[in-house]
């Protein structure tokens, strides 16, 4: 039971965008999928959910092809800043639409979101600000009748409130039906605390894949006087520092040598996800010491 991404490449006129990536996404967990700007994600997204070919490799659901397979497609759904609807049709219609092809989607939960969003369901859909074509968009995506479900950039446009609003909603409909979210964002802080588990896209590979509180456990701050820095993160893997003052931080991603000693002034914490990244995704050059 799960989404099996494997051996997958892609490339646009001839230069590469995904290399080799291997997944896989399992049934009921909330995911985050982070990379930075062009890294492939929405690429990603697409080959999954069949909206485009990818040039090598397979795609599979519990087993069975999702390359043009409607069986295997209907338990997916894919939520993208591409606006499917079209311009002059009314919320309403666009929900009876979704109702006929999905016979179970959830229209009472739609009308209760759009409630809450005080989104006007008799609006059309030209006539929405980008926030609330972005709303309307996620309400499908929360009452359509799938096992998994990405949202490609979901809070696209929307304030601070109404981001609020959406991740409470997602939590709360999770707990009462749980299914697989795959949340692609730059958000990162924001959903640091939703997600399960985290894939880093970065140069065209997956470079990270694995639960957040493992990722976490492993990602260090080491801060302290310069040389007493230097000294301590000599061989460890140091993917980013900063400098302020005599002061130095170094960011290590892996294990520490339980053995070698502490010294008194240096400072030892965990990492954020956001500051992980960041640090993970930035190849900056690290002066290393030995
Ligand atoms: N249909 C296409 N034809 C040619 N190049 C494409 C096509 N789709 C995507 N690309 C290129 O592939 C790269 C990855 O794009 P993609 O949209 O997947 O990145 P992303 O990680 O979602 O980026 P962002 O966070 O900026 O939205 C970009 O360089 C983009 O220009």
């Amino acid at each position: 039971m799960s989404i099996q991404i494997q051996a997958v490449n892609q490339s646009f006129h001839g230069q590469t965008i995904l290399d080799n990536i291997n997944l896989t996404i399992e049934p009921q967990k909330i995911y985050g999928l982070l990379g930075r700007n062009g890294a492939g994600k929405s690429t990603l997204l697409n080959i999954i959910s069949n909206r485009i070919f990818a040039t090598s490799g397979t795609v599979t659901l519990d087993e069975d092809s999702l390359v043009d397979n409607d069986h295997t497609l209907g338990r997916l759904y894919l939520m993208s800043e591409v606006n499917l609807y079209n311009e002059r049709t009314k919320l309403t219609k666009l929900l009876d639409v979704t109702t006929r092809f999905y016979g179970d989607f959830d229209r009472d939960y739609a009308t209760q979101l759009a409630a809450k969003f005080e989104l006007d369901l008799n609006a059309r859909f030209g006539k929405l600000s980008t926030g609330y074509r972005t709303i309307f968009k996620l309400i499908v995506a929360l009452c359509v009748p799938a096992d998994y479900i990405f949202l490609d950039e979901p809070v696209l446009g929307l304030d601070a409130n109404h981001r609020e609003l959406f991740y409470q909603e997602l939590i709360e409909t999770y707990s009462e039906r749980p299914r697989t979210f795959v949340i692609s964002t730059h958000l990162i802080e924001e959903i640091a605390n939703l997600i399960e588990h985290v894939f880093v896209l970065d140069q065209h590979q997956i470079t990270v894949n694995g639960s957040v509180p493992d990722i976490l456990d492993r990602s260090y701050a080491i801060t302290g006087p310069d040389a007493d820095v230097r000294q301590y993160t000599t061989g460890l893997n140091i993917i980013g520092q900063d400098q302020l003052g005599g002061i130095t931080a170094h960011y290590v991603y892996g294990a520490l040598e339980d053995d070698r000693p502490i010294p008194d002034t240096v400072k030892i914490e965990h990492l954020d996800l956001q500051k992980l990244f960041v640090n993970l995704t930035n190849h900056q050059e690290v002066a290393h010491v030995n």
